[in-house]
């Protein structure tokens, strides 16, 4: 099946999408469930993940020879990328040189643009990272579409990405409507199974355009991060901390391998005692 059929799209009938929607829960359901670390503030949180991931990469270069890091878009991704930069920029050059970048969701609008995840790429080229080993979604300018981009980005994904597809490290930022990457609450890409890449249209939060990672490469993920911050996210947090519902919340369907949440005092009110 290609990245671009999105079986549980518009043209699934609810059945289907159900279905669906059970088989990513129940895939959910038997992965680990979520650690939960709190820190004082969004970048406490996020310097605790981003030494995490800096020490996963760095034994996965060691083990394998390459390493694969997804980052998020979002407010976390912005302090996630800085707190990143200062933790990759103390590795050795060899290593830095073997590590990939991509992005768990990309906002399908022009190269540049101010709305674009990639730019949050550019703390971690100032560190040590080359530009070639960072994977973007190629613009409106580049491809007739949103599906096209996605197709593009999907075979980059099977020729340059993970083996077997599992990601060493995905960060998550997490939406106030419990989304993450560009898995809505309700959307039917979010339902996307046989793929790795999903081409997300009508995104309920703007821009309207979007190609987001699948439920299926996050739980292949041999670390998911979930990064959070702020009295806005506690609902959020609340909704995906219990049972796995990929409709109602998607994050709550977030798990890897292992999984950890990384929540700054605000938002981890929402969290379970
Ligand atoms: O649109 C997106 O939103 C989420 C969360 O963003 P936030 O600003 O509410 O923190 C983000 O994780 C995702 O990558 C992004 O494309």
């Amino acid at each position: 099946m290609s990245s671009t059929e999105v079986p549980a799209g518009p043209a699934a009938h609810g059945g289907q999408r159900d279905a669906q929607a059970e088989l990513i829960a129940a895939a959910a359901a038997g992965l680990p469930a979520p650690r939960i670390v709190v820190a004082p503030g969004l970048e406490d949180a996020s310097r605790r993940a981003a030494q995490e991931t800096a020490g996963i990469l760095e034994r996965a270069v060691a083990h394998r020879g390459v390493a694969h890091l997804a980052l998020t878009g979002g407010s976390a991704g912005v302090t996630l990328a800085d707190m990143l930069a200062k933790q990759l920029g103390a590795l050795p050059a060899p290593v830095l040189g073997s590590i990939h970048l991509w992005f768990g969701d990309e906002r399908f609008v022009p190269r540049g643009d101010e709305q674009r995840n990639d730019l949050l790429a550019a703390p971690l080229v100032r560190a040590g990272i080359p530009e070639s080993a960072v994977h973007r979604l190629a613009g409106p300018e580049q491809v007739a579409g949103l599906e096209e981009a996605t197709a593009v980005f999907a075979r980059e994904l099977a020729e340059h990405g993970p083996q077997d597809g599992s990601f060493d490290v995905i960060h998550l930022g997490l939406g106030p409507d419990a989304h993450v990457c560009s898995l809505f609450p309700a959307h039917p890409a979010a339902l996307c199974t046989g793929a790795m890449a999903v081409a997300v249209d009508h995104s309920p939060k703007p821009p309207p355009q979007r190609c987001s990672l699948t439920f299926e490469v996050i739980h292949r993920a041999g670390a998911v991060m979930v990064v959070a911050g702020g009295a806005g996210k506690a609902q959020a947090v609340s909704a995906s901390l219990g049972a796995p519902d990929a409709v109602a919340a998607p994050a709550s369907c977030a798990r890897g391998q292992a999984t950890t949440w990384y929540l700054d005092t605000a938002a981890a009110a929402g969290a379970p005692s």
